[in-house]
């Protein structure tokens, strides 16, 4: 069969539908290119997001001065707004308001990777569920399948649809959500593997079955052996912020310097007064616990392991910019 190689606009078209929630076969009638070449432009894309380093896609623009562009959420605005008052602060990008950008506004933040030479990155995405418990409740109420995640998920496990979800080849976005944490460590770890890029440009992003303690390490090890940072950051967590989908985004150079922030703020909320989180305890659907910190806590026994303790092993710098 004959490769046809798209042209930049319709690979373009293709990412702004899927982005506006539509599916591969849907894109594919419409735009009338096969359905498994409308797949392929999104898995690359996908790829290329979460390797960002010179971004310029959709979601995300590089700014002037240091500074990265991303596509505008009313939820990261207040939570970065808030975590510029919080002890927190140091932990994350500096937060530098909401910025247009063509037709659309987006969030102008610190790019994280400016001061680094060539860097290494992986992202790990935080805590025991990635869904909010509102997206629950409106899958219940206004349930709303989706072939773009059924694709997806049969890409990876053909049996793991249910009958009816095969006779609707679509499923909900939480129960695919839900499918995405027990194959990976979300579930057993409270965190998971979402994407590594090498110093040398190469990109990982097939972590989706890394579940077990043992491969999480492997990949850790084989990955990220000079990424030695000690973590012992965050003791200070607000515990009035609830934390979902969140990612630690990890960054070296061969230099030395060596950094990890907290990322993607876009389901993390302020809690109602009086209502605090330990974020330890095991969700329960109402309880709103995201199991941000039993992650953490994982996650630092993983690098201790592989890494051994703080000495010799320097510190984490946490934040690498001047205040
Ligand atoms: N401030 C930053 N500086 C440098 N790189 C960043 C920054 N924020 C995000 N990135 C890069 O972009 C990638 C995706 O970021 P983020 O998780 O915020 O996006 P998202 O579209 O909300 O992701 P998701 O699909 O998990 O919801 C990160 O893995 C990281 O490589
Ligand atoms: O990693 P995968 O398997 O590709 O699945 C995506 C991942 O779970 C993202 O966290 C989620 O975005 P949010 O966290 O913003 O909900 C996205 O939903 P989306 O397709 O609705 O953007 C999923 O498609």
């Amino acid at each position: 069969m004959v490769h046809r190689e798209l042209p930049k606009y319709q690979k373009d078209l293709i990412v702004q539908r899927y982005q506006s929630g539509e599916g591969y076969k849907r894109i594919s009638k419409e735009l009338n290119i096969p359905w498994h070449t409308v797949k392929i432009v999104i898995i690359k894309w996908r790829k290329y997001v979460s390797s960002l380093s010179s971004v310029s896609t959709g979601s995300f623009h590089v700014g002037d001065y240091g500074t990265l562009l991303k596509r505008f959420c009313e939820g990261e605005q207040q939570c970065y707004l808030r975590l510029m008052e919080d002890t927190l602060r140091p932990f994350v990008p500096l937060y530098h308001g909401v910025v247009q950008h063509g037709e659309q506004d987006y969030n102008m933040m610190d790019n994280l990777l400016t001061h680094f030479n060539t860097p290494a990155i992986m992202d790990c995405k935080m805590g025991s569920r990635t869904y909010l418990e509102e997206e629950l409740v409106t899958a219940r109420e206004r349930p709303q399948p989706r072939n773009d995640m059924y694709e997806k998920m049969v890409a990876v496990d053909p049996e793991a649809p249910t009958v009816q979800e095969r006779a609707q080849q679509a499923v909900l976005k939480t129960r695919y959500m839900q499918w995405r944490e027990t194959l990976s460590s979300t579930a057993s770890l409270g965190f998971r593997i979402e994407g590594f890029r090498k110093a040398n440009g190469e990109c990982q992003t097939n972590f989706k079955r890394t579940k077990s303690r043992e491969q999480v390490v492997e990949i850790l090890f084989q990955n990220g052996s000079n990424c030695n940072v000690f973590l012992q950051v965050l003791a200070d967590f607000a515990v009035s912020l609830q934390v979902v989908g969140s990612s630690l985004l990890f960054v070296h150079d061969w230099t030395g310097k060596t950094g990890v922030w907290m990322i993607d703020f876009g389901k993390t909320v302020s809690l109602p007064t009086h209502h605090t989180l330990d974020h330890r305890t095991p969700w329960a659907e109402g309880n709103r616990e995201d199991g941000y910190l039993w992650g953490l806590d994982n996650l630092i026994d993983v690098l201790t392991d592989i890494f051994g303790e703080a000495e010799g092993t320097p510190a984490l710098t946490c934040s690498t910019r001047q205040d």
